[in-house]
């Protein structure tokens, strides 16, 4: 598989934290997890990854091709999609919600109304377009942001604890069109808590402590045990 994001010597730095990546290769169609303790710096990284903070210091590659000035970096934003941890739904219909991002890419009409449809059919919301986003629950919100991700096709799909607010009826259908995605080639990095999400997402573990991202040594070794560090990479 090709590399769609690499990373080489990145250090992010803000107040007293300071994120350091000296590694990192995500694989087109590759899944990944997140992992570490509050604090660790998973949404930072994940941040970094969707172009919206800039290292201090480091190299990235998207695609083969350096990342290097802020016209670039916004072109990129529109590959890549970040789903936050607390997601924010504007004051509108869920449709107008997930409208919003295709009107930008200049999406309209008949494809907007069925590239909708069809995110929200792939997280269980059928029929939801005419609610409105304060009459939705906690795990509904996360859906609704999942489907906005989804109905932007990022070839990058970044999430932030998307998962832990849904219930165990949700949650197979979530990782089910995971995996589903990443067969189609997208990329998806998950940062989450769920200690078996690795075994049955089958995903390759990231580890982060102290903002310090180390590498399992053996990543088929790693699907096989449990999401803790072991070994740094050289
Ligand atoms: N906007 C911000 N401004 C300043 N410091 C921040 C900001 N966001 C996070 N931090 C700090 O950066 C460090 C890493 O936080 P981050 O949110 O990336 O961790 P995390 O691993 O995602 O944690 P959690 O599991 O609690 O979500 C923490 O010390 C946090 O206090």
């Amino acid at each position: 598989m090709d590399d769609l994001l690499r990373l080489r010597d990145v250090v992010f730095r803000r107040d007293n934290f300071t994120l350091r990546v000296n590694t990192l290769d995500l694989q087109a169609g590759g899944r990944y997890l997140l992992t570490g303790p509050n604090g660790a710096g998973k949404s930072t990284l994940l941040q970094l990854l969707a172009q919206l903070l800039v290292p201090q210091q480091g190299e990235l590659w998207f695609a083969g091709e350096p990342v290097t000035g802020p016209r670039q970096r916004q072109q990129l934003r529109r590959q890549i999609t970040l789903v936050e941890q607390s997601p924010f739904l504007f004051n509108g219909t869920v449709y107008q919600n997930l409208a919003f991002g295709l009107r930008l890419r200049d999406i309209k009409g008949d494809l907007q109304r069925r590239r909708i449809e069809r995110a929200l059919a792939a997280v269980g919301l059928e029929g939801f377009e005419s609610r409105h986003s304060d009459n939705l629950s906690g795990g509904e919100v996360q859906r609704v942001a999942l489907a906005r991700a989804l109905v932007l096709r990022p070839r990058l799909l970044l999430l932030d604890e998307a998962s832990a607010g849904l219930d165990t009826e949700a949650l197979p259908m979530f990782e089910k069109l995971i995996t589903d995605l990443s067969d189609k080639g997208v990329t998806v990095v998950l940062a989450g808590h769920d200690q078996q999400q690795p075994r049955r997402l089958k995903t390759r573990l990231l580890p982060l402590r102290d903002g310090i991202l180390t590498l399992p040594k053996d990543d088929e070794k790693q699907l096989e045990s449990d999401p803790v560090p072991l070994q740094a990479r050289a």
